[in-house]
């Protein structure tokens, strides 16, 4: 790989300011999904060395908190610029690594350094209040503080953007932070560790745990009480062992799990914008995004035409090695994720989809999916339940919008929804009635670092970006100045 600065190319873990082995000397290796070729081996951190980052973070947050606000903020907005001036070898590594197509890649070295910019600036507005007292002799006081010491463990999907959506906020109020990247991603995470050490963060305020036990350093991470904060991203299965397990210390929590996102068609939506929004939020990144659509209701008067419009822009997706320019689908990210978009394509198939475009392995590598459209689809069907992960459209027909409401709801899920239609009393009641944490209307890309990210139901809690992802980590205490003279000054 051609790095044009080949320090980013990264084998170690990050610990208390030092590049370190595993003690034991183990490594794991990181593979290209599209060529399954060894990349390089990285160190493969444990209890002891994930011990020793939390020690360091906890002895970091003294003297990081007490900085200001100002001074945490220029050395995000140095990461910011960082990550900007090295954009080309961060989407390589991340292509190489997660097999996203370049130019999602930049896409994301750009999402990923706009939260560091935005909670540069917005760490600067942890405000509390002064709250009208009941008392004459007492003055009342909320103030915000960092909440300590914060554990992050984050996916493979986004390798870059899901650390700094997390970290940026933690940094910029003062907290500091133990990082478990996925360990089919660590070369992202440590690139962006090394930018972050050249930026000037000091040691122990950023932690990278390669590794490829995460039970083993997530038990460490939910049982240590130095750990005040847990944020997670990945499936509900593992956010919900990551809960249970945090109950003993009472951390507090972020959870961004899974979704089941429906993309709802009425019969008087614009439909070249309906494909265009469709093709967004179903293929990016291959469909490996939790708020990629899993499930397009689309009415019957417009069914037929909406199904070959949408198989015209599909057929045409070119399938590859992502760093080929032109490429528009990767690989999956690893056998598991192409053996179950095997399975839940097969499950259709047999309970009576109709496979438009695709429906099979493609050619072009060992784990790559052939975009694929299925029509005729309906609710006995596994993947009308399960997150697909992959690239599989699939539409359901409906007639009422009682009806598609219910559909849509009736799921456990509540990440994201999406639907298009012109009627604006349609739309105020179907926003409002659809039970997800958001909600695209005629639009197919919903996520920005200025907006809150998130879901209810079993899709989690908490809000990434935005103000309120500022919230997450911090704590209200509360002051109650007492003694205070009641008496008017008189001149
Ligand atoms: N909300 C989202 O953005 C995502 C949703 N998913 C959904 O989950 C499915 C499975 O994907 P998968 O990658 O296995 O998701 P996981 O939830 O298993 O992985 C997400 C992160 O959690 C870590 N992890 C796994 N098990 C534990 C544990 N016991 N304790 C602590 N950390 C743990 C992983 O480490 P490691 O990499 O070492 O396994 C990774 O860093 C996908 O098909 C998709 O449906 C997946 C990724 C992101
Ligand atoms: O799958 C995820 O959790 C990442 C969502 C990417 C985005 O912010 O749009």
């Amino acid at each position: 790989m051609n790095l044009q600065e080949p320090n980013l190319l990264r084998h170690s873990g990050y610990v208390d300011g030092s590049w370190i082995s595993a003690d034991s000397g183990a490594t794991f290796a990181v593979v290209n999904p599209f060529s399954n070729e060894i990349i390089t081996r990285v160190a493969n951190l444990a209890e002891p060395e994930t011990e020793r980052a939390i020690a360091a973070a906890t002895l970091a947050f003294q003297t990081w908190k007490q900085r200001t606000a100002t001074e945490r903020s220029r050395i995000l907005r140095k990461w910011f610029d960082l990550l900007l001036v090295h954009k080309e070898d961060l989407a390589l590594l991340m292509t190489v690594e997660q097999g996203k197509p370049i130019a999602e890649s930049r896409g994301e070295v750009e999402y990923g350094a706009s939260f560091v910019e935005w909670f540069a600036e917005e760490g600067k507005r942890a405000y509390g209040d002064v709250i009208p007292s009941p008392r004459s002799d007492a003055r009342l006081l909320a103030i915000k503080q960092p909440i300590g010491v914060v554990a992050a463990i984050t996916p493979w999907n986004f390798p870059i953007a899901m650390i700094t959506r997390k970290v940026a906020p933690a940094l910029a109020v003062g907290c500091t932070v133990v990082i478990k990247p996925a360990e089919d991603t660590p070369l992202s995470a440590l690139a962006l560790a090394y930018l972050a050490e050249e930026a000037g963060f000091p040691r122990g305020v950023i932690n990278v745990i390669p590794t490829d036990r995460p039970a083993e350093v997530g038990h460490l991470f939910t049982h240590d009480p130095r750990i005040r904060k847990l944020s997670f991203t990945g499936s509900t299965a593992t956010g919900k062992k990551l809960m249970a397990q945090s109950a003993g210390t009472l951390k507090k929590l972020s959870l961004e799990l899974g979704g089941n996102a429906p993309f709802i068609v009425f019969e008087d939506a614009d439909l070249t914008e309906a494909i265009a929004g469709a093709m967004t939020s179903k293929y990016r990144n291959g469909g490996q995004t939790c708020v990629c659509t899993n499930r397009f209701y689309v009415h019957d008067a417009i069914y037929d035409a909406f199904v070959q419009k949408l198989a015209k822009a599909v057929q045409a997706l070119k399938v590859g090695d992502g760093r080929v320019a032109d490429t528009e689908i990767g690989p999956l990210i690893n056998n598991a994720a192409i053996d179950k978009v095997d399975r839940l394509v097969a499950d259709a198939i047999e309970k009576g989809a109709r496979v438009v475009v695709g429906g099979g392995r493609s050619e072009a590598g060992p784990r790559c999916y052939t975009p694929t459209l299925l029509a005729e689809v309906d609710t006995t069907m596994d993947l009308s339940r399960e997150e697909v992960f992959g690239p599989v459209a699939p539409i359901f027909r409906f007639t009422t919008e009682a009806e598609v409401i219910g559909l849509a709801n009736d799921t456990p899920y509540g990440l994201a929804a999406y639907f298009y239609g012109k009627d604006h009393a349609r739309i105020w009641r179907v926003a409002e009635a659809l039970e997800y944490g958001m909600v695209g209307i005629n639009t197919g890309l919903i996520s920005t670092a200025v907006a809150p990210f998130g879901g209810i139901k079993e899709s989690g809690f908490g809000r990434e970006g935005s103000k309120y992802g500022l919230e997450d980590y911090l704590v209200v205490k509360y002051l109650c100045w007492g003694g205070i003279n009641d008496r008017t000054v008189t001149p």
